[in-house]
């Protein structure tokens, strides 16, 4: 646990004076190394700053230079002189202000685990003509990337006065291997409107003593990284090797995935103009199979081992008949399978929409390939083109084995998806993600990633947005709502089921005595019932599974019970 020195309290909880960003200025230091013996142990990864408090209590902390650098001044913030924030009552952030994690809670619920609220401080670490910021955007695309470049020279220029800011280009490998771009704000003044990344980005070529070096060497003192849960890794580790090297740098990440993958956030941005763009892939699909006999529009969409924007776009547009995504393993062939689906279908409705995330079915996909393992730079698995397999599986099948004969056309929008600019609900989005960054560097903390939890802008440690990946919850409400929209099987058995409540944590039981991993109160005797999931008999009537899952003892395990 982190040691409490200066007493300041936040819920009747005494906290160092590292986490309150409000310190004495004593020194004037811009960018600075720790004297010899100050230094600490050259250990890989520092410790989680956990500080606890009454009923259960827990603020999960981020790191803050002060940590590290004794006596490091402050100054007042610029942003108490800005005429546009004037008239805010209370624009700077009470440093007593934390977030829930969870908010879902019974009368005798620990007050669980909490983040540090994000905003602007009273004082800063950095004078405004010291600070050298820059910016690099690593992985895939994401509509929304230019908006957060933007907004971070926005935010740094107009309300910290901060003038000199560069775009590392190409990625974590432009560090060390290319010249830097000057951003000013007449240099991004548009750039939001433009799909991609103006500086660029790319996979691997993650070098983190290279990277360090170019730091130190250009005399960068914030670096703000831009990227998704590889990138986000690296981060962490820059902010490692920073802290081990003792230098007054603030590493700040922003998390970008379009597959909405990251843990503890609310949503990423550009998923919402990921899924407002897949609708015009679905609509073409409706369309086109509407319009010739005996039609299926199949559209891929992405989601590496994520089925969000696949789930949200079919439940967004209606039009879609089968919603395929990784967390739910589905069968082509026998009863409930795909194949018996889609002639019941095309026989009741003439045509039919499917929507595959690229990342469902890929064992299905690697049986019938017998593809070898291929990896990308960044060393992510390489996927087989699910949407390809499928539409030939399905043309096969109609052609062999039945009289149908069948129309499919295939859509795949996934880099068009990708390569537009943010809508406007993901631009206000992107400019949060960007103000809530700055403020937190210019604060001094250091170490952490930003994002809204339960629409609250927060400051997460690295490591808790990068030690799982956010994953659709087959057994929760969302995927029944999207089973009973598309009416489609669910192709689950039990032991899917098992297997899915022992391995995710459904967000409504979450509670912190709870065991973890699996979100199961091994104290409780029972639990409530639990979906198994819908389908028609043959009769065509809708029906619904539940079972009631109990601890069994003896067996040391959950079993399901009373399955109706
Ligand atoms: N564990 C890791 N440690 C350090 N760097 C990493 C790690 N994993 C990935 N990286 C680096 O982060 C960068 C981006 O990683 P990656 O290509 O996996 O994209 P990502 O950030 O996960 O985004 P996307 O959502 O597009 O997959 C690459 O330069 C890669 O080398
Ligand atoms: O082809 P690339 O650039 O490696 O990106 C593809 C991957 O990137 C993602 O969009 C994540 O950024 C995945 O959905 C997809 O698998
Ligand atoms: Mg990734």
């Amino acid at each position: 646990m982190h040691s409490v020195s200066e007493s300041n309290s936040i819920g009747g909880i005494k906290l160092s004076s590292d986490s309150n960003c409000n310190r004495k200025p004593k020194v004037k230091l811009t960018h600075r190394k720790l004297v010899m013996g100050q230094s600490p142990a050259a250990t890989t990864v520092s410790e989680p700053k956990i500080i606890t408090g009454d009923h259960g209590y827990v603020l999960e902390d981020v790191p803050h230079l002060a940590d590290y650098i004794p006596d490091l001044p402050t100054y007042p913030n610029p942003l108490q002189d800005n005429p546009a924030y004037t008239a805010v009552k209370q624009y700077f952030v009470d440093t007593e202000d934390t977030i829930a994690q969870k908010i879902v809670v019974h009368a005798n619920s620990p007050r669980g685990t909490h983040f540090r609220r994000a905003g602007p401080r009273q004082k800063v670490y950095f004078k405004s003509d010291d600070v050298h910021a820059c910016i690099v955007t690593c992985g895939g695309l994401c509509p929304g990337l230019n908006t957060v470049i933007r907004e971070i020279v926005g935010s740094l220029n107009d309300m910290y006065g901060v003038t000199r800011i560069e775009g590392i280009q190409g990625g974590y490998r432009g560090f060390y291997s290319r010249n830097t771009i000057p951003l000013t704000p007449k240099v991004v003044n548009g750039i939001h409107k433009q799909g991609g990344t103006i500086i660029g980005t790319s996979r691997g070529g993650y070098d983190n003593k290279k990277i360090v070096n170019s730091i130190e060497d250009r005399g960068i003192n914030q670096v703000y990284i831009i990227g998704g849960d590889g990138t986000q890794k690296g981060a962490s580790s820059i902010y490692e090797e920073v802290r081990r090297r003792g230098l007054q740098v603030a590493v700040v990440g922003i998390p970008k995935t379009i597959d909405n993958d990251i843990p503890v956030i609310d949503k990423s941005f550009g998923f919402d103009t990921a899924v407002e763009e897949a609708q015009r892939a679905i609509n073409a699909a409706h369309v086109e199979s509407e319009s010739n006999e005996n039609c299926i529009g199949l559209v891929k969409l992405m989601g590496r081992n994520s089925g969000f924007i696949a789930m949200y776009a079919t439940l967004a547009s209606r039009d879609v008949d089968c919603c395929l995504i990784p967390e739910s393993p589905f069968y082509l062939e026998g009863p409930g399978g795909l194949f018996e689906y889609i002639e019941k279908r095309i026989k009741e409705n003439g045509h039919m929409v499917i929507v595959v995330a690229e990342g469902a079915g890929q064992e299905l996909v690697a049986e019938s390939l017998r593809n070898e393992d291929g990896k990308d730079a960044s060393g992510n698995k390489l996927l087989n083109d699910v949407g390809l397999w499928l539409s030939q599986q399905i043309k096969d099948h109609f052609k062999k084995q039945t009289e149908m004969e069948i129309n499919l056309k295939y859509i795949d929008p996934t880099y068009m998806i990708r390569a537009v600019p943010s809508n406007a609900s993901d631009n206000v989005y992107c400019t949060l993600l960007a103000q809530s960054a700055v403020h937190g560097a210019m604060a001094g903390c250091t170490g952490f990633t930003v994002g809204p939890v339960h629409g609250r802008e927060c400051y997460l440690p690295f490591h808790r947005i990068t030690e799982k990946q956010n994953k659709v919850v087959i057994t929760d409400r969302m995927w029944a709502r999207m089973l009973s929209s598309t009416n489609q099987p669910s192709f689950l058995n039990t032991k899917d089921i098992i297997e899915s409540i022992l391995d995710e944590t459904p967000p409504t039981q979450l509670l912190d005595d709870q065991v973890a991993g699996n979100g199961l109160d091994t104290k409780s005797e029972s639990l409530p019932k639990v979906a198994l999931g819908c389908g028609h008999d043959n009769e065509g009537l809708h029906f619904e599974m539940t079972s009631t899952l109990e601890f069994n003892s003896t067996l040391d395990s959950y079993c399901l019970v009373d399955c109706e």
